[in-house]
């Protein structure tokens, strides 16, 4: 073991139990999240096996990717596919005695939200799920990454996970964001500065003054993304923010186990001196609102810039991509961002459906009103979070202003419910993926940060938040 260790190397060290010649690592798993679309086959291969869960305690099982978010879902799920997918849920937490948060349920939601609202989620804890965006519960200083149904079945059987263990990555934001800049375009700038690949094997931390200075739920945002870089998972080291969040949590620890867990997370920083093997480096101070304007979260410009001319791109492979890319978002080169028309608007997902989220949206929907042209839904990441808005009187400010205000889910953030994109609409959309057909076949995504949809939701196309303020 080396004296000087990142974080990463403190908690993977922590976790493991056994280490092969070749370097292949079994590590301990303190948390499994499970939702319904990866995890049928897993529960069949127990079942097959006659094996058990091992720990279901240390398992929470939630449906989020195929409800529905219209009030009437608690008359049943119509689509006959996702109503299966959420019924086998709902059977094999019951049948291996795994707790379940089911559509009805008001702590039900996204879970990636639903794990830290919970303090299900703590500090130096390994966590995984079959989903790749585990990376947000880096957020709190924990290990966590997307898994495999098949590694699901494994986790779910040992509470173990086989591993090797990655690179260590460090990006470092220094300096002050500007009013209207946000974590997410802090991350949208580190995807386009390094590219969907370039955390390919490695797990990031993000440190730095920017930071520092987020709330959690900034720091999720941040995290959420790590997986569009290409990296394994993402981490923050815990501070007096991530513990002010976990207090008093339903299953954070209370009492004496709380002074003690906390004595233990003091301890998860990266050591002085500790070696890393890339370094980025990105001044916060210097960030503009950014769009992305074709169909991966690299392709990310500044609002006040244009669509850029893939004729200028000098590799050839690359060159014809961005060309397809521009060609399935019917952009042309040079045109404004700002010029950029829209047809809906879509706020929600586990990278931006919190409830700071939503206050953001609501500073700019008070008192306005959605453009006639544009369709926007609101979908609140848990059903905590819509009480929480309801509480706060959010959702009068939005509904009078002409949002959708939705029950909680993925949603249109991959469009395995109802809410989806209609062949060559437009959005601009709070979440993390621009895929092509990601949010409906032909539907044409912009990734962008809460404040940036609203104020494009009312405006119609487009707009520079720091200006239009
Ligand atoms: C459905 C699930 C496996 C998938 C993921 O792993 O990320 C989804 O959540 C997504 O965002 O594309
Ligand atoms: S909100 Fe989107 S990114 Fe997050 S888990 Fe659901 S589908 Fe995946």
């Amino acid at each position: 073991m080396t004296k000087h260790r990142t974080l990463y190397d403190k908690v993977f060290d922590d976790h493991l139990v056994d280490r092969q010649d070749d370097g292949t690592c079994l590590i301990y798993i303190d948390r499994h999240l499970v939702h319904e679309v990866t995890s049928p086959q897993a529960f069949e291969g127990l079942r097959l096996a006659a094996r058990t869960v091992r720990h279901p305690e240390k398992t929470l099982a939630v449906v989020d990717h195929n409800v529905p978010t219209s009030p009437d879902r608690k008359f049943g799920i119509k689509n006959e596919e996702s109503r299966i997918q959420v019924e086998a849920l709902a059977k094999n937490a019951a049948d291996f005695g795994i707790e379940y948060y089911n559509e009805a349920d008001s702590r039900q939601g996204i879970v990636h939200i639903v794990g830290p609202e919970q303090g299900f989620t703590l500090p130096g804890m390994t966590i995984v799920c079959g989903d790749s965006h585990t990376s947000t519960h880096g957020a709190f200083g924990a290990l966590a990454h997307g898994i495999g149904t098949s590694e699901v079945e494994h986790v779910l059987a040992t509470q173990t996970l086989i591993q090797r263990k990655a690179r260590n990555m460090l990006i470092q934001v220094d300096g002050k964001l500007p009013e209207g800049v946000t974590a997410k375009d802090i991350i949208l700038a580190i995807i386009g500065e390094i590219g969907t690949a370039g955390g390919t094997g490695h797990v990031m931390e993000y440190a730095g003054e920017a930071i520092r200075a987020l709330s959690m739920e900034g720091r999720m945002t941040v995290c959420n993304m790590s997986i569009e870089g290409g990296a394994r998972a993402g981490l923050i080291a815990p501070d007096e923010t991530t513990f002010a969040y976990i207090k008093d949590r339903p299953r954070a620890p209370k009492g004496k186990a709380w002074d003690m867990a906390r004595a233990y997370w003091e301890t998860l920083h990266t050591d002085e001196g500790a070696h890393f093997d890339r370094v980025v480096k990105l001044d916060a101070a210097s960030l503009p609102p950014i769009v992305t304007w074709g169909s991966s979260p690299e392709d990310v410009i500044s609002v006040t810039g244009a669509v850029p001319d893939p004729d200028q791109i000098p590799d050839e492979n690359k060159r014809q991509s961005k060309k397809r890319a521009l060609d399935y978002m019917g952009l042309t080169p040079g045109t404004k961002i700002t010029d950029i028309a829209l047809d809906r608007v879509f706020i929600g997902s586990c990278t931006n459906g919190r409830i700071e989220d939503l206050r953001e949206v609501a500073k700019i929907a008070e008192g306005r009103k959605v453009h006639e042209r544009v369709n926007a839904m609101i979908v609140p990441g848990s059903g905590l979070v819509k009480a929480q808005a309801e509480a706060e009187g959010l959702d009068k400010i939005f509904i009078k202003a002409g949002f959708d205000w939705r029950e909680p889910g993925c949603s249109m953030c991959l469009a395995m419910n109802d809410d989806r994109l209609k062949p060559g609409e437009r959005c601009a959309s709070t979440s993390n993926r621009n895929f092509e057909g990601r949010q409906g076949f032909k539907g044409r995504t912009h990734l962008v940060s809460p404040a940036m949809a609203a104020a494009a939701a009312i405006a119609g196309h487009f707009v520079d938040i720091r200006e239009w303020r």
